[in-house]
């Protein structure tokens, strides 16, 4: 059997390239349709699959007979079918956080859940924080505040420019060898940062709307590219997050890793950091060693704003 990767889904139909960089038209052998009960969709993006060559009276078309584990996989809803999930893609290595103070404005609780999401994904990050070319001290103050709080906790945090180019090869270096995802809000530049990764793949950008502040959708399925340096993208147009994923209350602080550090110090080994007495997050909190925007975030999705959840995180821009 051929091995491969998918890189691209159509839903009926799969791109999948081998190591020889051949790339093959595939279908799925029948019986995972069946399977596929929970998932509107059993093969994703980033999936790595076996496959057999089948001759058609006009073509040769790959069958594809087994999906290898997955390290990882984010979801989202189905748009039609509540119950159901659409798997957007697997085996991520890297989970690039796109980020702009204003034109567009992203709020720490949308970075919050992000990360939130990324911990119990089990996905790395890195937030990129773009269009410094644009910024007034001001503002370049503020986003030297948010690197150095995301920084305390652990997460990596790099300044670019899309446009001048700033940073653009300390990000091909953290980004050699993996399968990366960019997510951010319509307009923080994905668009561009990915074209500026390699002139010759043009992704469209979309002039940002003054007007709504919002950037224009102009593409559709999920797809991944290789980039010259060694790395493969998965670019997933109208997911500005990446998906959802279900936490239980008491879980919650565990994906908050500054938050996780104190927890053994909490008198009760259950607490949720809320009205408790003794509890170590909240002393950390007075004591500004955790900082409000963050526990802000995590009352928030703790008392569960599905509502603004939806809308931040994998609200399709089309809909
Ligand atoms: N000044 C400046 N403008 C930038 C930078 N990066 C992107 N832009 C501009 O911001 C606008 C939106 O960029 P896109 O790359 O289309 O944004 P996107 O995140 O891909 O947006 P969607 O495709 O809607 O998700 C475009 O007009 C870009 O030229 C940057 O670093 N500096
Ligand atoms: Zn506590």
């Amino acid at each position: 059997m051929i091995e491969g990767i998918v890189y691209k889904s159509t839903g009926s139909w799969y791109a999948v390239k081998t190591k020889d960089n051949l790339t093959y038209s595939c279908r799925l052998k029948g019986k995972f349709r069946l399977k596929g009960i929970k998932n509107t969709n059993p093969v994703a993006v980033g999936d790595k699959v076996k496959f057999k060559l089948e001759e058609t009276a006009d073509e040769t078309i790959g069958v594809i007979q087994e999906i290898a584990p997955r390290h990882n996989y984010i979801i989202r809803k189905s748009v039609n079918l509540s119950k159901q999930t659409h798997i957007i893609a697997a085996n991520i290595d890297l989970a690039l956080l796109v980020i702009t103070l204003n034109n567009p404005p992203t709020f720490t609780t949308f970075i919050d859940r992000f990360l939130v999401t990324a911990e119990a994904y089990h996905i790395p990050v890195i937030l990129l924080f773009n269009k410094v070319d644009t910024y007034s001290e001001t503002e370049k103050d503020e986003i030297r505040y948010l690197m150095a709080l995301y920084r305390e906790i652990g997460y990596t945090c790099m300044p670019i420019s899309a446009k001048t180019g700033f940073n653009v090869d300390k990000l091909k270096l953290a980004m050699k060898d993996k399968t990366c995802l960019f997510s951010g809000h319509s307009g923080v530049g994905k668009s561009t940062i990915i074209n500026n990764l390699d002139a010759d793949l043009t992704l469209k950008t979309a002039e940002i709307s003054q007007q709504h502040l919002q950037g224009q959708h102009t593409t559709t399925f999920a797809e991944m590219y290789d980039l010259p340096f060694g790395a493969r993208i998965i670019d997933t147009p109208g997911i500005k997050g990446f998906g959802i994923v279900e936490i239980e209350k008491q879980e919650l602080g565990n994906y908050f890793p500054e938050f996780f550090n104190k927890k053994q110090d909490c008198k009760f080994n259950n607490c949720l950091h809320l009205n408790e007495p003794k509890c170590a997050v909240k002393d950390a909190l007075e004591n500004d060693e955790i900082a409000w925007s963050r526990y802000k975030s995590y009352l928030q999705i703790l008392e569960g704003e599905e509502e603004n959840y939806r809308t931040d995180i994998y609200k399709n821009k089309d809909s």
